[in-house]
C-alpha cells in the first residue's frame, strides 16, 4: 500500500492514534472521546481526539464501520464527512443510530468510524453549448434495470 505522511496532533491525549487494523485496509478507524448513548433516530457529534493536516491534494472522507452499521444501525449521517487538506480544527464525526428501537451506547475509545485519506483534483469547470454524446445519455436512476418495483413507493418515476 502506497502511503502518505499526515503530520497529527492530539487534542485529547489519552486517545489512541487512527490505526489500520489490517495491512491492506482503506480506512484507519477513528474512536469517540465521549460516552454517548444514542437513541433511535437520533444523531450526535462526537470527538475524534485528533486534528490533521493533510498535504495539498489530499482529503479525508469519513466513513462508517460496516460492523456497527450491520450490528447496531449505527452510520454517519454525512457519509462520508470530508475532511479539507486546510482544516486544522478536531477531526468530528456526525453519527445517527438508524435501529428504530434500540439505542446504541458508545463508550469512550471505541471505533466509531474510519478515515480514509485520498488524492484528490481540483475541476476547472468550463462551459460550453453541448456536452458530447455517450452510451449512457442522460439515463439514470435505476435506467438499467435490476431492481423489483416494491410497493408504497417514493422517489422518481420510470
Ligand atoms: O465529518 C466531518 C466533516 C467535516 N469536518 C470538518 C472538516 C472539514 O474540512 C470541515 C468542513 O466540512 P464541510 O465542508 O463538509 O462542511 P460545511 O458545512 O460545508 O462547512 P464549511 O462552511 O466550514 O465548509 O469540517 C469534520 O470534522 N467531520
Ligand atoms: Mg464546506
Amino acid at each position: 500500500m502506497p502511503s502518505v505522511e499526515v503530520l497529527l496532533t492530539r487534542i485529547d491525549p489519552d486517545v489512541p492514534l487512527p490505526s489500520y487494523a489490517r495491512p491492506g485496509d482503506a480506512g484507519a478507524d477513528l474512536v469517540t472521546t465521549v460516552d454517548v448513548i444514542i437513541a433511535p433516530g437520533q444523531r450526535v457529534t462526537v470527538g475524534t481526539g485528533i486534528a490533521i493536516a493533510l498535504p495539498e491534494g489530499f482529503a479525508g472522507f469519513v466513513h462508517p464501520r460496516s460492523g456497527l452499521a450491520a450490528k447496531a444501525g449505527l452510520s454517519v449521517v454525512n457519509t462520508p464527512g470530508t475532511i479539507d487538506s486546510g482544516y486544522r480544527g478536531e477531526i468530528k464525526v456526525c453519527l445517527i443510530n438508524h435501529d428504530l428501537t434500540t439505542p446504541i451506547s458508545l463508550r469512550r475509545g471505541d471505533r466509531v468510524a474510519q478515515l480514509v485519506v485520498q488524492r484528490v483534483e481540483h475541476a476547472v469547470f468550463r462551459e460550453v453549448d453541448e456536452l458530447g454524446e455517450s452510451r449512457r445519455g442522460t439515463g439514470g436512476y435505476g435506467s438499467t434495470g435490476g431492481h423489483q418495483v416494491l410497493t408504497g413507493s417514493a422517489g422518481t418515476e420510470d
